[in-house]
Parts: structure tokens; sequence; C-alpha cells
């Protein structure tokens, strides 16, 4: 791993979200089949990209049943006790309506509603996600959504993986298709015969998916762009260096793509954990994966102080932090941007893949700027309620009607002195 004196110039940006002419292309070309063509388009694509001939698109109930059967009682027992976790914790972020009065009688406030109906999309190319599941679906259903459908793509033998067909179905998914890529992102934004098309699509995805869901925003909803996966260590001396090889390789075998760096004070901590970066590295069955984001997407940025070191992380604005030093809650108040931030030795990343609660679909690529991780605010809207008394509008009619001239708008001034000049309005 790259060790390298910091500068000011830290970045992870690495300008993948746009895609390339090429792809953008394909895209575009996929959706409007899919426009055209509804069920048929979906067939051939997933028979063109996923090798495999579809009888039917929507999963059966006997699908489920089966699914249940290839897994073993524990592990199903730890997706549910997971599903307790994130469930609770995003129990915590549910936003209630509010009404307020006044004096004169006008009463504002503001209704909280939930989406109609959601599309989630869980990745399936290059590894099954079933805590994906969980973590798109369960802060929809605590939002109360009332219709929420899943797709993801088939494998060559044309069914989805048992584990995430299990978490949709203990988590309530509505209805499951086996589509994937671009395809599955055009179904749920125009409709098919066997889809009905969802208000939002949220959940993350390859480079197809992640440029489908920017084409289609506008005429649904989306969450976000969520990009190769991050992790950014921020540590002092004394931090453990094969505990923060092992985070930083938990990520990095995600994708190629996927960056993994370490911040620290301590030259010695660096090479220690560059050793132990190539020494772990070899021992895993993703290697080749691991080792290409490493080479590419890794390095080992040493500080001068601990507060050059928190500079560069907030600079970087990681999807996740991880924080080794001696007291890492006297460093949190100093974080001002990061998707999720683990506190200590033993919060491993991979704690909140699985396991812990807080949302997994963070933001990336420097967006923990201004953007925050997939909550239950992602699956309602909020509508303003007015309600003015005869009172109100007879103190502030004129007012308004004025503001209303002040922009040329006779209409708008003319429809409040209406009530003013209304002999029945008592
Ligand atoms: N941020 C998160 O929370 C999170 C969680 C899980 C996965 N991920 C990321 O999601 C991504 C998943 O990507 P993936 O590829 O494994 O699965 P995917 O399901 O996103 O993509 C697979 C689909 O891509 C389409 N596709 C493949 N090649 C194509 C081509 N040449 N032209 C058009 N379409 C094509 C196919 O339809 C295929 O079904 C990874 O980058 C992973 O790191 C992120
Ligand atoms: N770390 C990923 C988000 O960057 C989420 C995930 C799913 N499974 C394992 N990890
Ligand atoms: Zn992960």
């Amino acid at each position: 791993m790259k060790i390298i004196q910091l500068n000011d110039r830290v970045s992870l940006r690495r300008n993948i979200e746009e895609g390339n002419e090429q792809q953008l292309n394909s895209v575009l070309d996929i959706l409007s089949q899919v426009k055209k063509e509804g069920d048929d388009a979906l067939v051939s694509l997933t028979e063109k990209f996923d090798r495999v001939k579809l009888a039917s698109l929507k999963v059966t109930k006997e699908e489920i049943e089966h699914a249940y059967k290839q897994l073993d009682e524990e592990i199903i027992s730890y997706i549910k006790e997971a599903a307790v976790n994130i469930k609770a914790f995003h129990e915590r972020q549910t936003r209630q309506s509010w009404f307020s009065t006044s004096d004169d009688g006008t009463m504002l406030g503001q209704k909280v509603t939930p989406l109609d109906s959601v599309g989630v999309y869980v990745p399936g190319g290059k590894a099954a996600y079933p805590s994906s599941v969980l973590m798109n679906v369960l802060p929809a259903k605590v939002a109360g959504v009332e219709r929420i459908v899943m797709v993801s793509p088939p494998s060559k033998d044309g069914t989805l993986p048992p584990g995430v067909l299990v978490a949709a179905n203990e988590v309530g998914v509505d209805e499951i298709y086996k589509v994937g890529g671009a395809q599955a992102v055009g179904a749920l934004a125009y409709g098919t015969e066997s889809i009905q098309a969802v208000d939002k699509i949220v959940g993350p995805g390859n480079i197809y998916v992640a440029l489908a869901k920017r084409e289609v925003f506008g005429l649904v909803d989306i969450d976000m762009i969520a990009g190769p996966s991050e992790i950014v260590v921020l540590a002092d001396g004394n931090a453990n260096p094969a505990y923060i090889a092992a985070d930083l390789l938990s990520q990095a075998e995600h994708d190629e793509l996927a960056s993994a760096v370490l911040v620290t004070t301590s030259q010695a901590l660096a090479e220690k954990v560059s050793e132990e970066v190539d020494r772990q590295l070899e021992q895993l069955p993703r290697k080749d994966i691991a080792g290409a984001s490493i080479e590419n997407f890794g390095a080992v940025y040493v500080a001068g102080s601990m507060e050059e070191a928190v500079q560069a992380v907030n600079q970087l604005a990681p999807e996740h932090l991880e924080i080794m030093v001696e007291d890492p809650m006297a460093l949190l108040g100093k974080i001002k941007h990061a998707g999720a931030i683990f506190l200590g030795p033993n919060s491993s990343e991979p704690v909140g893949d699985y396991f812990a609660g807080p949302n997994h679909v963070l933001p990336t690529n420097g967006t923990a700027r201004f953007s925050s991780p997939l909550s239950v605010d992602d699956f309602i809207k909020k509508s303003s309620v007015i309600s003015y008394s005869k009172t109100a509008i007879e103190q502030n009619g004129r007012k308004i009607a004025a503001l209303a001239r002040l922009e040329g708008l006779e209409a708008h001034a003319r429809a409040v002195e209406a009530r003013l000049e209304d002999k029945e309005n008592d």
C-alpha cells in the first residue's frame, strides 16, 4: 500500500459516477426499449445481460418457500435479529405531523404522509446482498409505505439467491421481480404489463443502474447515486495494525473501484498497516478485486498532527470513517463530514454493514458534505396545512393584496379582497 506524506490535496473523488459515453448510450437505449416494449424488453435484455431466459418475471410463493429450505435455521435467525436491530434504529427516526393554532384562529401545520409505492433495487451481479434488502426495505416499512416492490437480477439458473428472498419475505416486500440493471430501473419508472410503476426508486447498483436512476429522476424520485464503497480509518500510533488492515480490506473486497485509506499521525503505524494489508490480502478469496482496489484507490497518509489528520478526513468526507485513537469520543465533535462514524477498536465497519441498526446505504464520493444516510425521511413527504379564520383574513388581507400587486399579480390580490368585501363572510 502506498505511504504518502499528507499534503492538503487529499481526495476520494473517482469520477466514475458519470460513466463513459458508451455506457450512457447503452442505458438510454435500454430505457427506451423498456418504455416501448415493456415485459418483452425485460425478458430479452435479461437474456442478453444475465444469460437467462425467464418464463416469468415475478417470484412465486413456492420460490420463497424453497429459499427457506436452502438456508440453515441459524442464518435465518441472524437475518431476523439483524432486522429487529435495523427496524428499532429506524423507528427512532419517525416524524409526526404537527399543527399549531394562534389566538386569531389561524391553524398552520405540516402533514406527514408516507409514499404510496417504492421500488427497491438489490444488486446481484458480483455478489448477493440480503443485508441491502433489510437496509432499503425496513425504513420504507417504518415510514408506512403501502407497496414495496423489489427487483434484482437473476442468476444463470433463473432464480434469486435464497438469502435475498428470505430477507425480502421477513421484512414484508409485496412483490419481487427477477430483473436487474438499467432495464429494472426502467420498469419501475415507466411500468410494464407485469410491473406497475412506483413513485421512488432506491438501492445501490453498478454504473448501469446508477446512470438509469439519474436518467429517470424527475419522473420518479430516487434516493442517491451510491458509488463504490469507501473507508477511511483515522488512527494514532497506539491503534492495532491488524484490525486496521482487516477493516480496510473489508471494503476493498466490494469492488475494484472501492477505496480504502488510512490517515495516521504515526509513520511506524503506517508501515505496519501497509505490511499487514499485503499479508492479509494474500489470504482473501476475493483477492483479485480487493488487490485492484488497494492498488488503485488505497493509500496511507501520514499527517504531522491530529489536527491536520482530522482536517484531511473532513476533506475526504468518506462514506465510512473509523476512529481508532485513544479517546475517539473526544474527536467526534471535530468530524464534520462522514456517512457513518465507527468509534473505537471493536466497531469494525461490517458491524454497521450487517447488524448494529444504522443504515448501510450512505453518501459516497464526497457527497457526505451535503447528504445523509438512507433513512425514514426518504420514504415520507410533507404537505403544509393552512387554515385562516375570518379574523386572520381581515387583519392580514390588505397586506397580502399589496404584496400581490408588488408582483403585478392582480388576480391574486382580488382573490384575497373578495373575502374582505363579502358581507356574507361571517
Ligand atoms: N452502497 C451500498 O450500500 C452498496 C451495497 C451493496 C452493493 N453495493 C455496490 O453495488 C454494486 C453492485 O454491482 P453489480 O454489478 O455487482 O450488480 P448490479 O445488480 O448492480 O448489476 C448487474 C446488472 O448490470 C447489468 N449489466 C451488466 N453489464 C452490462 C452491460 N455491459 N451493459 C448493460 N447492462 C449491464 C445487467 O443487467 C446485470 O443484471 C457494486 O459496486 C457494490 O459495491 C453498494
Ligand atoms: N459496505 C457496503 C456499503 O458501502 C454495504 C454492504 C453490504 N454488504 C456488505 N457491505
Ligand atoms: Zn461492506
